[in-house]
């Protein structure tokens, strides 16, 4: 009791002459520092509670819960990504990979063969710019790579229930749960991505838009940055609408609005609206909150918009690309999930604007991530992770098919 009391008092008096400003005292999320040291040690997580905090406390909760929990991954090269495949390629772990198995498959992507450190393809691609975007990476790694098959699927699709049909060993770039797929880094980090007017060429050149974001993103420091959300893009998905339509009606809120894509017909492909202009990736950086949402499967954009520094709202948690779980939700970007109405986005942009300071934190934490984790050679390093530990699974010898061409 008289020990309880003594701390009470300390405290009090701590308290007291922090106000007098005789020693430094920053409030934290566990409570306040005093120390110099221990200030130092949590300064990067200093919670800047809002007077009315509980108002948002649907927010500041899962934000302080995810702090507390979360355990920073020590980078070596591209470890922290790596786990992925080891948890797409358990399910191979006891029956390993099998010619047959392959031969399955093959109407489902395009063979290639590793034979010698050289790499040989299939004469027909669907997609040969997907294909080159491929190809450009296990070129860059091959010498490193023993022989080995493999079938890699270039469509948007993923290809391999989990539910049904025989389990077969194909790549993908993106999945859901409902799928085993081995994800692999997507063409687009190299060649390509959708062709829309900015990029003709299809969206790709992951190593120079990182520089070119990067670098408009210094325009707009967070404090100059329009306190608006944003998106731009197709109709690919129809969980895109509510923000597309509370945009119409609170342009001074967000600004969303639909491009064109191949499939265009009519403005009812936009939402009964004409299509808007396209803006750049770099443009994007102008504003505080950008919109990730899935397209047919996961959208190229996700990792472009954390470079802008500029805080990400990823819209449903169902489609992955390889990266994504190193993000975590609240602490890297704000999860929102796909049912969200436009009441509840409302709701989610006023958040943020009152809340600048936390919400300044996570952009920072996420643009660090991408930034530093996500580099050519971190996607290069995952690529040589993947394949090998992929070859130690085949079953048989691979012998070159001569019906296959060298890259
Ligand atoms: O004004 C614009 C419009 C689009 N984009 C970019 O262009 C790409 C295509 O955008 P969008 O038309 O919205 O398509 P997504 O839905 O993002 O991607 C589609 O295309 C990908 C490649 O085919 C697929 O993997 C996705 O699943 C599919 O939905 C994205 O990276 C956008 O960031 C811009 O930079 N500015």
């Amino acid at each position: 009791m008289i020990t309880n009391f003594n701390s009470f008092v300390q405290i009090f008096i701590l308290l007291f002459i922090c106000k007098l400003g005789i020693v430094r005292c920053v409030k934290q999320e566990n409570g306040y520092c005093f120390k110099e040291e221990d200030c130092k040690q949590n300064e990067g997580e200093n919670f800047d509670f809002h007077e009315n905090s509980e108002k948002w406390s649907e927010f500041t909760k899962p934000i302080l819960k995810a702090l507390a929990d979360y355990e920073s991954c020590l980078f070596q090269n591209c470890s922290c990504l790596t786990p992925v495949v080891d948890e797409d390629l358990k399910v191979f772990q006891h029956i390993g990979i099998t010619k047959i198995m392959l031969e399955n498959s093959k109407d489902r992507g395009t063979k290639y063969q590793i034979i010698g450190h050289k790499l040989y393809r299939e004469p027909y691609c669907l997609f040969p710019s997907r294909c080159s975007g491929v190809e450009y990476f296990i070129l860059k790694i091959i010498k490193d790579l023993p022989d080995m098959e493999l079938i890699i699927n270039s469509r948007d699709w993923p290809q391999v229930s989990r539910h049904f049909g025989e389990l077969s060993p194909i790549f993908s770039f993106s999945k859901t749960k409902d799928y085993l797929d081995i994800m692999y880094p997507a063409w687009t980090f190299w060649e390509g991505g959708p062709a829309i007017s900015l990029y003709p060429k299809g969206l790709g050149r992951w190593d120079q838009h990182r520089i070119s974001i990067d670098k408009t993103a210094a325009i707009y420091p967070w404090n100059e940055k329009k306190s608006q959300a944003f998106f731009r893009g197709s109709r690919t998905s129809s969980e895109r609408d509510p923000l597309i339509l509370l945009s119409r009606e609170r342009p001074d809120l967000i600004d969303a609005q639909y491009t064109k894509n191949q499939a265009w017909k009519s403005d009812a492909d936009t939402l009964g609206a004409a299509p808007a202009k396209e803006v750049s990736l770099e443009d994007h950086c102008s504003y505080k909150y950008l919109f990730n949402y899935r397209g047919v499967a996961a959208s190229f954009r996700f990792k472009h918009l954390f470079l802008c520094k500029s805080l990400v709202f990823h819209v449903g948690d169902e489609w992955v690309e390889f990266f994504y779980p190193a993000l975590k939700p609240w602490v890297h970007y704000i999860p929102v999930p796909s049912s969200a109405t436009q009441h509840d986005l409302l709701r989610l942009v006023r958040f943020a604007q009152e809340n600048d300071d936390l919400v300044s934190r996570i952009a920072a934490r996420g643009h660090e991530l991408i930034w530093n984790h996500l580099k050519m050679s971190d996607i290069e390093c995952y690529w040589r992770y993947l394949l090998t530990q992929y070859a130690k699974l085949l079953r048989f010898q691979p012998q070159l098919d001569r019906k296959l061409i060298a890259i």
